[in-house]
């Protein structure tokens, strides 16, 4: 089985609304974040991510390490994710960048008809009780 080594950010607003972003040409939610490129720490590949993405710039100090988590992967049937997964504070507003269509804010429990990656799925739940 492929595993695709990737880093996501947990994002939440002051509401406790986690943030998901959707690329161009696809339908499902995901984390922010992406591959981590050969060589890089994944702690870089996460700041280099949110800028491109998001157009926010952090600093290391604004990402807390929250662990490795393995989901399938939203679009290689065949593939699991491995993702380094850091909860993010934002100060500046996010907006979709690059290869980004949409963002949205979503309220964990809510009814929501927004298809989601397993990933975003599995990292709802954990984080629903904290949020
Ligand atoms: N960022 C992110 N990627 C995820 C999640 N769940 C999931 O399966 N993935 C997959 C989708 C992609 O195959 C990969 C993310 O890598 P990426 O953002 O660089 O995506 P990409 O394929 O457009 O990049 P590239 O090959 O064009 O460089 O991980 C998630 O929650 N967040």
């Amino acid at each position: 089985m492929d595993i695709i080594r990737v880093v996501a950010a947990v994002i939440i607003d002051a509401q406790g609304r986690f943030l998901v972003a959707r690329k161009r040409g696809t339908a499902v939610f995901m984390q922010a974040g992406g591959k981590v490129e050969p060589d890089e720490a994944p702690l870089d590949a996460l700041v280099r991510e949110l800028d491109e993405e998001l157009g926010v710039q952090i600093g290391p100090e604004h990402a807390q390490r929250l662990g490795v988590f393995e989901a399938p992967a939203a679009h290689e049937p065949a593939a699991t994710v491995l993702a380094e997964v850091y909860r993010v504070a934002c100060a500046q507003e996010p907006h979709a960048h690059a290869e980004i269509e949409e963002i949205a804010w979503i309220t964990p429990g809510a009814d929501d008809q927004r298809a989601f990656a397993p990933l975003t799925e599995l990292l709802l739940d954990q984080f629903r009780a904290s949020a």
